[in-house]
């Protein structure tokens, strides 16, 4: 169990969130949607324990994989090598990878669809491919916690996709909590149990996507209005759920 209790950040003056609870059980998966400088990495950073709380507590276990917003270059290393150090790092800063490592390694990119770019360099990829490289390694890590920060952002339709199937089975496999920030409304409706809407430092929404996700909800926390359609077409695995953003008719709102 990750959470947070009565949990607040304050950078000088001014409250990121306060009074915050939340915690995140294995086998369900929460999306944070706030927008931009609202303070969606800020509170990861503080579940990760690298933010200190000002107020509050925090309670996680030792491993937790973590997808950052922006990677580091890691110059030279392959894709292989980059996912193998999720495994390596709880065991100690110089610990080198077992050959039960790298096959781990191997495991959680072909979970992404990234094998066939094992043995490329990392630092040559395109930004949505190591988005799916650093997603492989937050799953090799073998954490039963996972904590992505805009995992999807760089991702093309047909990847975004396949990460929505990867959070499912990560989801479905009941092994995991998942807690992921993103821009994509869609994602919070298609591959989270619950959701967690930041209007404000004390003004938040939090629970399942049925009910949070919302037409109402997500143009309050975005100031555009949007229109929710539900799509169950022949033959699909399940319905799926589409948060349609009405551009230019923001003027209209009340
Ligand atoms: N260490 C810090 N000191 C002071 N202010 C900070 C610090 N870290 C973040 N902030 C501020 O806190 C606010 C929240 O930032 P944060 O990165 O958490 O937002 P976000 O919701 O993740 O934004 P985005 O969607 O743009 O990634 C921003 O205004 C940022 O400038």
């Amino acid at each position: 169990m990750t959470s947070l209790r009565d949990a607040g950040v304050r950078f000088g003056a001014r409250w990121i969130f306060r009074n915050l609870d939340l915690s995140v059980p294995v086998g369900r998966s929460l999306a944070i949607l706030g927008p931009n400088g609202r303070g969606k990495t800020t509170l990861l950073r503080s579940l990760l324990g690298f933010q200190q709380l000002t107020e509050g507590r925090r309670e996680a276990p030792a491993v937790i994989g973590y997808v950052p917003q922006y990677a580091g270059h890691e110059v030279g290393y392959s894709v292989r090598q980059v996912v193998a150090t999720g495994r390596v790092a709880r065991r100690g800063l110089f610990a080198q990878p077992t050959a039960r490592d790298m096959e781990a390694a191997d495991e959680a990119l072909d979970r992404v669809g990234m094998r066939g770019f094992g043995d490329n360099r990392f630092d040559r990829l395109s930004g949505g491919e190591r988005q799916l490289v650093l997603l492989a390694r937050a799953i090799a890590t073998g954490a039963s916690t996972l904590v992505l920060d805009e995992p999807a952002s760089a991702l093309d339709l047909r990847n975004q996709d396949r990460f929505l199937s990867v959070i499912e089975s990560l989801r479905a496999d009941g092994e995991h909590a998942i807690l992921f920030t993103t821009h994509l409304p869609q994602h919070a409706a298609m591959a989270a149990d619950d959701a967690l809407l930041m209007f404000g430092p004390d003004d938040r929404m939090l629970g399942p996507v049925e009910e949070t996700v919302t037409e109402d909800a997500i143009a309050r926390l975005y100031g555009i209005p949007v229109r929710i359609v539900d799509c169950d077409l022949p033959g699909a695995m399940r319905p799926a759920r589409g948060v349609i953003p009405l551009f230019g008719q923001a003027g209209s709102q009340p």
